[in-house]
């Protein structure tokens, strides 16, 4: 119960700041996920507020400059006339999930889902050749506990947003998808990737050393069932398109200009339903889950924290970090 109310509560402030300008909104979203006294202060003054009911430079020197960037992480397309967002996520160089990058995703889809006028969402990526890296490697590694945990309660915010949502979500998926990355996809009503060979999308955590939270888990096996998520996430498979598609990790492939048309068209095919129906057998359908999760939303984070800040951990961390700089060099 108190980790359905630490939800909700952010929730509520993040709805909140969704009305202040823009950057004083990241701001203060930051701050309340750093101190949760000052998001009580912050809920007890607005709690009407509310319409929020449901459920040889250093590698790390490298990683910061781009992270410290205040240029928008996220563009959003609102047509009024169809009532569809599209998302392009625009973090460079390949859409890693950030904690800006998170806050800024946070608060965009709450802006959207606080508008009634507002029923589809379509996201995709404005990188060449990458829907997203997954999460940001640099904000797990070399961090403070503190940090971590800040991290930690943005991933799993952004994951209950998504797969929370009475909006239609639509995951427009033009380039590599691994992990995190794969788990945006996830959380979306319907994937539509492009077809090429050189994509490629599902998790690879066990690879470098590292263990997907429970909650994706939870979530995979409701999509491609145990068996393919048990082979997925043991193995730490990244699947070209066409095997990615026969085993139902996503839903449709296209040639790769044509992904976000046809995630266009689609949505018109799904916004012809009748929203409430539609909205309430979203719900029926993942409420289960997101109950669940919820119900062990803290001892995930503690489970997170005590995970990533092991030695062990950041050791291979530290050795994968250095493995995909020097792909490039
Ligand atoms: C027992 C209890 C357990 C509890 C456990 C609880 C929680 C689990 C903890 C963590 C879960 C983590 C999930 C994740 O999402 S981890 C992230 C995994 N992602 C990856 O492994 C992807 C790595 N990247 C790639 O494969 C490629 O970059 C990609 C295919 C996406 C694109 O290839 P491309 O060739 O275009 O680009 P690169 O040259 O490889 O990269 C450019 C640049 O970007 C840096 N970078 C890439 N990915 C990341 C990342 N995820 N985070 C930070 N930085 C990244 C890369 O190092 C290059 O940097 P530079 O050389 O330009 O400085």
């Amino acid at each position: 119960m108190d980790a359905y109310k630490s939800s909700v509560d952010f929730a509520e402030a993040t709805a909140f700041l969704s009305h202040a300008c823009y950057e004083q909104d990241k701001m203060a979203l930051r701050a309340t996920l750093k101190n949760k006294s000052i998001l009580s202060g912050l809920l007890s003054r607005l709690s009407s507020c509310s319409s929020h009911g449901r459920v040889c430079v250093s590698p790390v020197l490298v990683a910061q400059r781009r992270n410290n960037s205040t240029s928008p992480k996220l563009k959003v397309d609102f047509n009024q006339s169809t009532g569809v967002a599209v998302m392009h996520m625009q973090n460079p160089p390949v859409n890693s999930l950030s904690l800006g990058f998170l806050t800024e995703f946070c608060i965009a889809v709450e802006k959207l889902e606080m508008d009634k006028s507002c029923r589809g969402l379509i996201l995709t990526s404005s990188q060449p050749k990458v829907f997203s890296a997954g999460l940001d490697i640099m904000d797990m590694y070399g961090k403070k506990l503190e940090q971590y945990e800040e991290f930690w309660r943005a991933v799993q915010e952004m994951w209950l947003k998504l797969y929370s949502s009475n909006m239609v979500t639509i995951a427009a998926i033009n380039g590599s998808s691994p992990a995190g990355g794969c788990l945006m996809s996830l959380s979306c009503d319907y994937r539509i990737m492009a077809d090429n060979p050189r994509y490629s999308i599902g998790f690879n955590e066990t690879q470098f050393g590292i263990v997907v939270p429970v909650w994706c888990k939870e979530a995979m096996t409701t999509i491609v069932g145990h068996r393919n998520t048990e082979l997925t996430l043991e193995l730490g498979l990244l699947y070209n398109p066409s095997d990615a598609l026969k085993i139902g990790l996503v839903d449709q492939l296209v040639p790769e200009d044509q992904v976000l048309a046809t995630a266009t068209k689609t949505m018109t095919k799904w916004l012809a339903i009748p929203d409430h129906a539609r909205r309430i057998t979203k719900s029926m359908m993942r409420k289960p889950t997101i109950d669940k999760i919820m119900s062990i939303r803290e001892a995930d984070m503690q489970q997170y924290i005590s995970f990533i800040s092991k030695d062990s951990t950041q050791k291979m961390l530290g050795t994968y970090l250095e493995m995909l700089k020097k792909k490039r060099g």
